[in-house]
């Protein structure tokens, strides 16, 4: 047996219950098998694989909070500080019901590879708690977010581990995060990226991770002779993510035809008005029924199981941006048969391993999460970089920089594949590129 599968087999026996991270080290474990085969000798002698799969720490605590109704609730914390050969953890907060630990070492992994294919100095991480922010009042946000501070405080800082946002963590969340670790620990330091621009947030972090996710995508499109103008696109989510790529998208002259929420879907075949669809998710907080209510030309559909939602409608590109695992191999079939080109995840693994295959073997351009989804934590970095010299830049800088980075993304990503044989596989190339960044800066510093 060789090398990738000796840890293979040992990761999936130590973790046997945490579904999602076997998933993500199986994708990444996998594709590495021509660069392990290389080096094998030097990464088994150094327990490289073993290393790397295996968080430097994890943090688990409880969180207490009172109700509007003065009940106390009890939700779990986490705070999986992955790897940081490459510089402090890095990486969000997530707060939504299916929460785990092995959700939670999934996305912490993925942030390791991510980051350090970034080209900044960020090692990875991942937090967030099994809390449900959906119905409850600010009141009970806030109370929630100052307790979960209190303890996480503990363990981070603006050169340790800097959180983010994520599912169900954004400006609001940041900002109460943000006043209960300046008050318990008494520095003003950039120890979570997001923040609100008067209190050092960075301009362009807000749109980054759906603006990068459209960057990348035109270069991918440029590079094959092709461009973003006049193709239809679908896109799943209507958070943070899917808002600005679907900003973006119009922008550079593409339609985005589809959205959805957790409980439903919008088809809308004159395009998505995004700016009813900020008004409706960010300032509202409500359900998309409330969008198709009020746009004459959207069809609003209950999600039902079994059923491929927005990846029925017929589009030239695809852009999953709600979460894990939404498009199955069922939902590749019918993609490909209605003709997609490209793929690009907007969201953390939001394809199966068995749809991801599907695009591969069927023509189809697909660029991974930790690639495609990089701009948002890039852009953190950059957030980082003003926090640190306690300047701002202008959107156009910083929205020239987090284009630069995506470019680059891109263009690593498609040589570190060419190098060991593998052409057009992006998955291949965006784990090897950033595999390789980690490993070299472990082995240099010793055994840890
Ligand atoms: N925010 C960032 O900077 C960033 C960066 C990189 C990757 N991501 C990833 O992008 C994805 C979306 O994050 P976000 O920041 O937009 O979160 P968000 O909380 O702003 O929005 C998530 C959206 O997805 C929808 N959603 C959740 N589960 C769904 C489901 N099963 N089916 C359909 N829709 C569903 C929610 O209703 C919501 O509209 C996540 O996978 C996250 O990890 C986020
Ligand atoms: N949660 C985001 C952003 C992380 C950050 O900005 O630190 C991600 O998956 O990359």
């Amino acid at each position: 047996m060789g090398y990738v599968d000796e840890v293979l087999e040992l990761v999936s026996k130590k973790n046997a219950d945490q579904p999602e991270f076997l998933q993500a080290v199986t994708e990444v474990l996998n594709t590495l098998r021509p660069v392990v085969d290389a080096n094998e000798e030097l990464y088994r002698s150094n327990a490289i694989l073993e290393r790397i799969t295996e968080p430097d720490r994890v943090l688990m605590f409880r969180v207490p909070w009172v109700d509007d109704k003065g009940q106390v609730q009890v939700n779990r914390g986490f705070r999986v500080q992955f790897n940081n050969a490459i510089g402090p953890y890095k990486g969000g907060l997530r707060l939504h019901p299916s929460v785990n630990l092995g959700i939670i070492k999934f996305l912490g992994f993925e942030q390791v590879f991510k980051n350090s294919l970034t080209s900044l100095p960020i090692g990875g991480g991942k937090g967030g708690s099994d809390f449900d922010p959906k119905g409850k009042s600010d009141r009970e946000i806030m109370a929630f977010c100052q307790s979960f501070m209190t303890e996480l405080c503990k363990y981070i800082g603006a050169d340790v581990d800097v959180p983010a946002g994520d599912i169900g963590t954004g400006a609001r969340e940041i900002g109460f995060m943000f006043g209960q670790y300046k008050r318990i620990r008494g520095t003003y330091e950039g120890v979570l990226t997001g923040k609100g621009l008067s209190y050092g947030g960075s301009l362009a972090r807000t749109e980054a991770t759906g603006y990068g996710l459209l960057y990348i995508t035109e270069e991918l499109m440029k590079c094959h002779g092709d461009s973003l103008e006049g193709k239809t696109i679908a896109v799943s989510g209507a958070g943070n993510v899917a808002i600005y790529a679907i900003q973006k998208a119009q922008q550079l002259g593409a339609k985005v035809v589809t959205c959805s929420d957790s409980t439903g879907w919008i088809y809308d075949p004159e395009g998505i008005d995004v700016e009813l669809l900020r008004e409706v998710k960010e300032v509202k907080r409500a359900r998309l029924t409330e969008y198709a209510a009020a746009r004459k030309s959207a069809e609003y559909h209950e999600k039902k199981n079994g059923e491929h939602g927005v990846w029925s409608v017929k589009c030239d590109i695809a852009l999953p941006c709600a979460t894990q695992n939404e498009l199955d191999l069922e939902d590749a079939k019918q993609l490909v048969a209605n003709g997609v080109k490209a793929v690009c995840e907007g969201a953390n693994m939001p394809t199966t391993l068995e749809a991801t295959e599907y695009f591969q073997n069927n023509g189809v351009m697909f660029i991974c999460g930790k690639a495609a989804n990089a701009g948002g934590v890039a852009t953190s970095a950059l957030e980082m970089s003003q926090n640190s010299e306690r300047l701002s830049w202008t959107f156009e800088e910083v929205d020239a920089k987090l284009k630069n980075i995506m470019v680059n993304i891109y263009h690593n990503i498609d040589d570190a594949a060419k190098r060991y044989g593998m052409e057009g596989n992006y998955v291949a190339g965006a784990n090897i590129a950033g595999f390789e960044k980690v490993v070299n800066a472990m082995l240099a510093q010793g055994v840890y």
